[in-house]
């Protein structure tokens, strides 16, 4: 019987956790998920210090010409003291010396022949930034789950972080069935066409951060998809498309029977894919999606990402829409939940506007989808939609307006 998404997705995040971890350099830990909390060792910034190239002053010496005799520059271990009639020249990122209450900026100051003459306001520590203000050194600054974008090496590279632990990138392998298949370096017949499931999922496994072995194409023989079965089984998960329906050549779940497969689901009230089967050899996930290209990459987005994403160790490891308008409106035949591509372009939400299972140029022209209602039988314009991306970031073909007002 088939179940509905949300059960589906339950199986998923009941079955697929992250497996093993591992040490890696900062450099190379981009896109890696932490494995444990990290707490800051040092403050930052390390010691008060000028944001301006100024001078520091004492806040009681407003209006009065004082003398300069030195100036302190960053990088510099001052020992100067500040005493009252007095500045120092001081330059951004530079130590504070004991004794200054605030610095004022050059540009606020007159030269005289002995020194600089001082503005009337002198707010107390204005243009100090004060020893830990960003970071306190003991503070959590990054939790177990989250995973590594560029500014989180920042946050590593300012306590001096060199390696961290983290869980290994899911290991995927991928292969097709089809006697009809060929592979895109082959040759193809007038009765063949190539084998684009793979490389689809080969692609979209490695943007979302996985090792991905591609096994290849397997003929519609239970020989042929049980050696490559074997030669994927030593991964986390193995996503498949092709044979998993009823006709006279569709042996992939035969072909998995062999080793031990445990079927968590064979069918999803969705379309398309609704033949789309999800289970396990040993520690091994298999996603089996169907071949119908449109069906595989949308479901692949739906189904494999959530099984990613559990793998890889996210915290975030659920699929989130974004909540915008339908651009036009799109008819469906509703009694299932159905998968529209279409495109984001930051305000409106534009279903694509022919699409059927068997077809590739829908969701590569798309950048995101949106999930119909089963009883939904239009979107309407102008009606509320929840957008998924397909993509990591959001884009537009044409220039907007980029601030908020
Ligand atoms: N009598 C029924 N027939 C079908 C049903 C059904 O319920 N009853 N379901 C339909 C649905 S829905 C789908 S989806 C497909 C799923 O079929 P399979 O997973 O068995 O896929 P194939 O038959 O192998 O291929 C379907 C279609 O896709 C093309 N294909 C397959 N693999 C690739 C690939 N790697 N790259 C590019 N194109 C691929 C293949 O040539 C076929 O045209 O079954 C329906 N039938
Ligand atoms: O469900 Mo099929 O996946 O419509 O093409």
């Amino acid at each position: 019987m088939a179940i509905t998404i949300e059960e589906a997705l339950e199986f998923i995040y009941k079955n697929a956790n992250p497996r093993s971890l591992k040490i890696v350099p900062l450099e190379e830990a981009l896109g890696y998920v932490l494995a444990g909390d990290i707490a800051a060792s040092h403050n930052l910034p390390p010691y008060d210090n000028s944001a301006m190239d100024g001078y520091a002053v004492k806040v009681e010496d407003a209006l009065r010409d004082v003398k300069v005799e030195h100036t302190i520059f960053a990088g510099d271990d001052s020992k100067e003291e500040l005493s009252g009639g007095f500045a120092i020249k001081i330059m951004t990122g530079a130590k504070i010396p004991h004794g200054c209450e605030a610095i004022v900026p050059i540009e606020d100051v007159t030269i005289t022949n002995s020194g600089v003459k001082l503005p009337k306001d002198i707010k107390p520590s204005r243009h100090i930034r004060l020893c830990g203000e960003d970071i306190k050194c003991g503070t959590t600054i990054l939790n177990r789950g989250e995973r590594l974008h560029a500014h989180h090496i920042t946050l590593l590279a300012s306590q001096g972080i060199s390696h961290v632990k983290v869980y290994k990138k899911p290991r995927v392998a991928i292969f097709a069935s089809g006697n009809e298949l060929k592979m895109h370096f082959e040759s193809v017949e007038a009765h063949q066409l190539y084998n684009t499931n793979s490389p689809t999922f080969l692609a979209r496994a490695l943007e979302l951060g996985c090792e991905v072995d591609f096994i290849g194409t397997a003929c519609d023989s239970l020989e042929d998809i049980h050696e490559h079965i074997k030669s994927a089984l030593e991964s986390d998960l193995v996503i498949t498309s092709g044979g998993v329906s009823v006709g006279d050549a569709d042996f992939t779940k035969e072909a998995f029977g062999k080793f031990g497969y445990e079927i968590f689901f064979d069918k999803v009230e969705i379309k398309p894919g609704k033949p789309t089967t999800f289970g396990r050899i040993k520690d091994t996930l298999v996603l089996n999606l169907p071949g119908n290209p449109l069906a595989a990459a949308l479901n692949f987005e739906l189904f494999a990402q959530s099984i990613i994403l559990a793998l890889s160790g996210d915290a975030a490891k659920y699929i989130a829409p974004i909540e915008t308008t339908a651009a036009a409106e799109c008819i469906i035949r509703g009694g299932r939940r159905t998968l529209i591509p279409g495109y984001f372009d930051g305000a409106e939400f534009t279903p694509y506007d022919k699409f059927s299972p068997g077809m590739i140029t829908p969701l590569s022209l798309s950048n995101a989808y949106i999930i119909a209602d089963e009883k939904c039988e239009v979107i309407k314009k102008e009606s509320r939609v929840k957008v998924i991306s397909t993509r990591f970031s959001f884009n537009s073909k044409e220039q907007k307006s980029l601030s908020c007002s």
